[in-house]
This record gives structure tokens, sequence and C-alpha cells, in this order.
């Protein structure tokens, strides 16, 4: 579904990306480890069109997507719920929401509609608050909001950058049923998570990254992979 070969970005003369291959099937989390400052942010931007690779191919569904304009990807199915959150700002809740329906091509209003109200009944706190402002909301709150948004766009894949930073323990929770139910609906989820216990339980496969490149790939359920991956990362 999702094939990344050897993939290079540079933010300036800084080569952050350095020859990045990896793959997602629909119907399964793959995340990204790795320590701070390595470049898994910058991975999820470049898949998204948020940064410029420089050379390597970034396929979806077999269709070269690499270097496209990010609304482009976008509407072919790909939805970013990206680490700061990015709540407009001027906006309520709902129009927060509304935001989400221009990322999708070829539905009919009515059927916009029905996404909108079905997003809005799986999250009822954001539904008891779609008239407040959304950066009124709280930290837990706007997470939500930045991931109903995109699944108002209904993508086939998802990549969610942080998603559990600064939150309580209960917000965690409710996020990572949110990610395992959107998973077990066919979704493919790529994933950045600092929490590496928490992520790597809904996790198949990861990929442990170092300074801009795959140092080794895991599944999540072999204990040996765990432990390599633990020793790399020092968790
Ligand atoms: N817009 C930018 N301009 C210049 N350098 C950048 C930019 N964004 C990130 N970098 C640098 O690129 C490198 C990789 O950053 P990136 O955010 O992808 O890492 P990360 O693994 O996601 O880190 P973290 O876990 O701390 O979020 C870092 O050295 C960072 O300082």
């Amino acid at each position: 579904m999702l094939e990344i070969t050897d993939l290079h970005a540079h933010y300036g003369l800084s080569h952050v990306l350095q020859g990045v291959t990896l793959t997602g099937a629909a119907g399964e989390v793959v995340s990204l480890f790795g320590r701070n400052g390595v470049g898994k942010t910058t991975i999820i931007k470049t898949i998204a069109g948020w940064v410029r690779p420089t050379s390597g191919s970034i396929r979806l569904d077999g269709a070269d997507i690499g270097g496209r304009p990010a609304d482009r990807i976008c509407r072919m199915g790909l939805g970013i719920v990206p680490e700061d959150r990015r709540i407009f700002p001027g906006l309520s809740v709902l129009e927060n929401l509304e935001l989400g329906l221009h990322q999708t091509a070829g539905r009919s209003r009515s059927e916009k509609r029905e996404a909108l109200d079905r997003v809005l009944e799986r999250f009822p706190r954001l539904k008891e608050r779609r008239a407040q402002m959304g950066t009124t909301l709280s930290g837990g709150e706007q997470q939500m909001l930045a991931m109903a948004r995109v699944m108002v766009g209904a993508p086939r894949v998802l990549l969610i950058d942080e998603p559990t930073e600064g939150l309580a323990p209960m917000i965690v929770d409710e996020i990572f049923g949110i990610i395992t139910t959107l998973r077990d609906q066919g979704l493919l989820i790529l994933l950045v998570e600092q929490n590496v216990h928490r992520a790597i339980a809904v996790t198949s496969r990861f990929y442990a990254i170092e300074r801009g490149q795959v140092v080794f790939t895991g599944s999540a359920a072999n204990a040996d992979d765990r432990e390599r991956l633990f020793g790399t990362i020092a968790v």
C-alpha cells in the first residue's frame, strides 16, 4: 500500500534523510522509533508532501506521490495528524472539522455531511463542544480534534506524529483505542510515538531510525526484535 524506497531529504545543506526504505500494508500499524532529532518527523512530513524529497520514491497503492503537493496527496487518501496539531485559531470545533471535508475528492455534499456526522458521533466530547473555539480546547481534546478532522476525509493511510505527547494517561488510553479501531477497520497507520511500550502493543512492524537511516526493522510480536529495539533506542 505504502512503499518508500531510498528516500533522501535535506533542510538546506543538512542531509536529514539518508536513504530510508520502508513499507506498510492495509490494516497494520507501522511505527518509527528513534531518539530525538533522528528524522522521524521529517519522514512523515516528506511522505505527506510538506518537505520535498531530494531523491527516492514514495508510492501509494502504486502511484508515485513523491514531491507532489500536500493537498493532492491528501485527496489521494493519505492523511496526516501533525505533532503540533494545527488547530486553526478563530474557528470553532465544527469549522475545524469542516476543513477536513476539503481533503477528499469525488464525494457528494450529502456524503460529506454523513462523514462529518459519523465523526461527531464517534467523538461525543467534540460534539458537545462543537461551537467552542478549537484553540480553547484542552490539549487532549485538541489532539482528538486533530485526529477527528483527518478522519472526516476518510483516508486509507494515516500518518500520526507523537499523538500522546504531554497528555494525561486516560487520554493516552483513548488515543491508543482510536488508533487500534482505525487499524482494525483496515487503515494503514504510520506512527511516531515516544511512548515505545504503549506503541509497540498496537504495532505489527517497526523501524528503528538513527541519523536519517533505518538501522533495523523488526516485528513487534518477536521478543528478540523488541529487545534489540530497546537496546538501540535505550528505553
Ligand atoms: N525546518 C527545519 N529546518 C532545518 N532543520 C530542521 C527542520 N526541521 C527539522 N530539522 C532538523 O532535522 C533533524 C531531524 O528532525 P526531525 O524533527 O525529523 O527529528 P525527529 O526524529 O522527529 O525528532 P523528535 O523526536 O525530537 O521530534 C534535526 O536535526 C532537526 O533539528
